[in-house]
């Protein structure tokens, strides 16, 4: 996955059904700023009626055979890409300027996002820019509750769409947006009736701001750390905010496994530029043995080869882009690495052991007793 300007961003729109994607994606392809962008819907069922209901991009609108994005038309999605690659580079349409995938209802957002970001060629052509997930201010607390495909469409979310909210009784969408912020406490909640839902920048949720191609590396990690957190120098071994076990607001009583707080959000932040080989032996690890468990991971990594240049670390389950270094620190005041992690039965104390496993300093205030008396230097009858 290239996270380079030039590729053509890909933007994953999500949403448990009937929740409003098609109804919000018809009020986006109205605006100006969307044209040259391909929508790519898929669809279950016999007869194909949502590329019908997107009214404002019918040359764009491509419609996916019968089955579900998320596993049977997989490869279907690659070759509509590579295909739309090819339309380009040989002049048959316009460089696009985007592309949506508006994914089934019921799709698992992971395998998805894998599928865009995993295949090599792909990966060459386009970046995943982001996932706008829909959620419907009437439904949403239930489906939440009994769907898991809604609950991770939350958790992978940059941005999260409130949909219908007029419609919902006083206080439900309150209770609603609580239950998000406990899912997903990074990603910008918006009233689906406001103007900007229905704008081009909705999609921007990439490393690069779109108007200024600088990459703004806090917004992408929808990181609250950057700004809340100063240079603790406690934070020798990583520092994990978990953010299963307290909302926003940090209310530390909230009963976290109340709605099944499988999935959970936090970050680790870590002061001292890190071995390349530590991190990938600690990358490795976590994706090979965990993959599944892994929702989304997003980082900006100091490392030790060359602690001017960060590396960005973009992975979905055990998919990772190939990792891409920055010119420079977009912060040059703030240089620690950030990862932001959102896993599903996968406990931050678990992560946060393994990456001290990898990174963190032998303590050098502590004797290491056997050391010393296997030291050949040690001088003989000596005890310590
Ligand atoms: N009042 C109101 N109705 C909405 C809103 N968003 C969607 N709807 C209605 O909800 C129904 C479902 O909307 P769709 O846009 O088709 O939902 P979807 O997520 O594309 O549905 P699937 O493709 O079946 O998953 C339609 O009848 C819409 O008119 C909203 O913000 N307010």
């Amino acid at each position: 996955m290239s996270l380079t300007s030039s590729a053509v961003p890909v933007s994953i729109l999500t949403g448990f059904l009937g929740a409003g994607k098609t109804t919000l994606l018809n009020r986006l392809l109205k605006d100006p700023d969307l044209s040259d962008t391909a929508v790519i819907i898929n669809e279950f069922g016999d007869v194909s009626i949502d590329h019908l209901l997107v009214e404002a991009s019918s040359d764009g609108v491509i419609e996916l055979s019968d089955g579900c994005l998320c596993c049977t038309v997989r490869g279907e999605l690659v070759d509509t890409l590579a295909d739309l690659m090819d339309r380009m580079q040989t002049g048959k349409i316009k460089p696009l300027k985007r592309v949506i995938i508006e994914t089934t209802g019921l799709a698992d957002p992971a395998p998805v996002l894998q599928s865009v970001m995993g295949n090599p060629v792909i990966a060459q052509s386009y970046r995943l820019d982001g996932v706008v997930t829909v959620v419907d201010a009437v439904n949403g607390l239930a489906t939440l509750g009994n769907h898991e495909e809604a609950a991770k469409q939350v958790a992978v979310a940059d941005r999260l769409v409130i949909s219908k909210s007029t419609l919902a009784a006083s206080g439900v969408v309150e209770a609603l947006k609580a239950r998000l912020r406990q899912l997903n406490p990074r990603a910008e909640m918006i009233d689906g009736d406001l103007p900007e839902a229905g704008k081009a920048e909705l999609f921007h949720c990439g490393l690069y701001d779109p108007a200024t191609k600088i990459a703004d590396v806090d917004r992408w990690l929808q990181d609250e750390t950057a700004a809340s957190h100063g240079h603790d120098d406690h934070h020798d071994h990583g520092d994990a905010h978990d953010h299963a076990h307290c909302d926003h607001d940090h209310h530390h009583h909230h009963d976290a496994n109340r709605h099944g707080a499988d999935i959970r959000s936090f970050s680790i932040v870590h002061d001292r530029p890190i071995d390349p080989m530590a991190l990938e032996m600690f990358i490795d690890l976590l994706r090979s043995a965990h993959g599944e468990k892994l929702l989304r991971m997003k980082a900006v990594v100091s490392m030790s080869d060359n602690p001017d240049r960060p590396l960005i670390l973009h992975g979905v389950q055990s998919v990772f882009h190939a990792p891409q270094r920055l010119a420079a620190w977009p912060d040059p005041a703030d240089r620690r690495t950030r990862m932001v992690l959102i896993t599903k039965d996968l406990p931050e104390a678990f992560v946060r052991d393994l990456f001290d496993a990898f990174t963190g300093r032998p303590a050098v205030d502590r004797p290491d007793a056997k050391a010393l008396f296997d030291n050949p230097l040690a001088v003989p009858g000596l005890k310590i």
